[in-house]
C-alpha cells in the first residue's frame, strides 16, 4: 500500500492540531478554567485563524486545502475530546463530536490510501449533500433544546455509550470494506465501467454486498444514540434507509450491466446487507424471489 502524499499531510495536520489542542487543554491555557479570557472564549477560533495564515504561507492549492480541512478536523475532535470530561450533557455532544470528526478525517485518508488515484478534497465527504448538513444541524438543535428544558435526558452515559459501540463497528466495516475493494471502490456510483473495475466478492463483501453502506447505516444511527437524541434516532434511521434503499437500487441496476451473470450469481448467494432492502432484482428472478425466499 502507498501512502501518497496527501495521506501523509492529512494525517500530520491532524494529528499536529489535536496534539496542541490537547495540551493546551490540559495545562490550562484553553477551556473552562483559563485565566485568559480571550483563550477561554475564543481560543479555537483565534487558533483556526492562526494555523489558517501559517498553511496558505507554507502551501498551495491541494496540499493546502487538504492541510486547513485536516487541521480544522483535529482541532474539532480535541474540543470533543475535552467535552468528554465533562459531566454533565456535553458529554455526549463531544462523544459525537469526536465520531464525527474521526469519521470525515478517516474518509479522506482511507481513499488516499486504497484508491489514491480518486482521491479529491471531496474525499473528506464534508458536503457529502444539502440533506446530509441539514441532518447534522436538526441533530444539534434537538440535543441543544433537550438540554435546555431536560438536562437530565442528557445523562443517560450507558445509553450513550451503546451508540459509541455502534459508531466503531459501522467505522470498521466501512473502512474494511474500502481497504477490501481498494480501486473498485469509488465514493460517487459509477455509470460507465472502467476497464480495470473488477468485481469484488471475497472478505467483508463475501459477508453482505453493501458493506460500506452497512456501516455508514449504522454508524448514521449510533451518533444520534450518542447524542440521546430521541426524535432524530427515527428520523436518521428512516432518512438513512430510504437514501440507501436508492443507492442501492441505482448501483446494482449498473453492476448488472457491468458483469452481467457474474453480478447475478452474486446476488443470489449474498444478501445486500441492509435490514429489508432487496438490491435491484432483475424482471426474470422477481417471480422466483416471490415464490421461494427474499433474502436481503
Ligand atoms: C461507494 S462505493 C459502495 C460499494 C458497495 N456498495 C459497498 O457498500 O461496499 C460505490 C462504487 O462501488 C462499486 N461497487 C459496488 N459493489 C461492488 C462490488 N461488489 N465489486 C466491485 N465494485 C463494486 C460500484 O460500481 C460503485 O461505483
Amino acid at each position: 500500500m502507498e501512502v501518497t502524499p496527501a495521506a501523509k499531510q492529512a494525517l500530520m495536520c491532524f494529528l499536529i492540531s489535536n496534539l496542541t489542542f490537547i495540551v493546551c487543554f490540559l495545562t490550562g491555557v484553553l477551556g473552562s478554567s483559563s485565566e485568559l479570557w480571550a483563550l477561554k472564549y475564543w481560543g479555537p477560533a483565534l487558533y483556526f485563524c492562526l494555523i489558517n495564515f501559517v498553511l496558505k504561507y507554507c502551501y498551495k492549492g491541494f496540499i493546502y486545502e487538504v492541510s486547513i480541512r485536516a487541521s480544522g478536523l483535529g482541532a474539532a475532535m480535541a474540543v470533543g475530546m475535552y467535552l468528554v470530561s465533562f459531566n454533565n450533557g456535553w458529554k455526549v455532544f463531544g462523544l459525537y463530536a469526536v465520531a464525527l470528526t474521526f469519521f470525515h478525517f478517516s474518509e479522506f485518508v482511507a481513499v488516499a490510501l486504497s484508491n489514491p488515484k480518486t482521491v479529491t478534497i471531496d474525499s473528506f465527504i464534508l458536503n457529502h449533500s444539502v440533506q446530509y448538513t441539514a441532518a447534522a444541524v436538526a441533530s444539534w438543535v434537538e440535543w441543544a433544546v433537550e438540554y435546555y428544558f431536560f438536562p437530565d435526558l442528557k445523562t443517560h452515559f450507558w445509553l450513550s455509550s451503546l451508540g459509541v459501540v455502534m459508531c466503531i463497528g459501522g467505522e470498521l466495516l466501512r473502512k474494511t470494506a474500502m481497504f477490501t475493494a481498494k480501486h473498485n471502490f469509488t465514493h460517487t456510483v459509477q455509470f460507465v465501467k472502467r476497464p480495470e473495475h473488477q468485481l469484488v466478492t471475497h472478505g467483508v463483501y463475501s459477508l453482505c454486498r453493501h458493506p460500506s453502506y452497512v456501516g455508514w447505516f449504522y454508524w448514521s444511527i449510533g451518533t444520534q444514540i450518542i447524542l440521546l437524541n430521541p426524535i432524530c434516532v427515527f428520523v436518521y434511521a428512516l432518512a438513512s434507509w430510504m437514501f440507501f434503499r436508492e443507492r442501492v437500487y441505482a448501483e446494482e441496476m449498473t453492476l448488472l450491466a457491468f458483469f452481467g451473470i457474474q453480478y447475478d450469481e452474486y446476488q443470489k448467494k449474498v444478501g445486500t446487507g441492509l435490514p429489508f432492502i432487496l438490491g435491484y432484482v432483475p424482471e426474470n428472478r422477481r417471480q422466483n424471489l416471490k415464490e421461494d425466499h427474499w433474502s436481503y
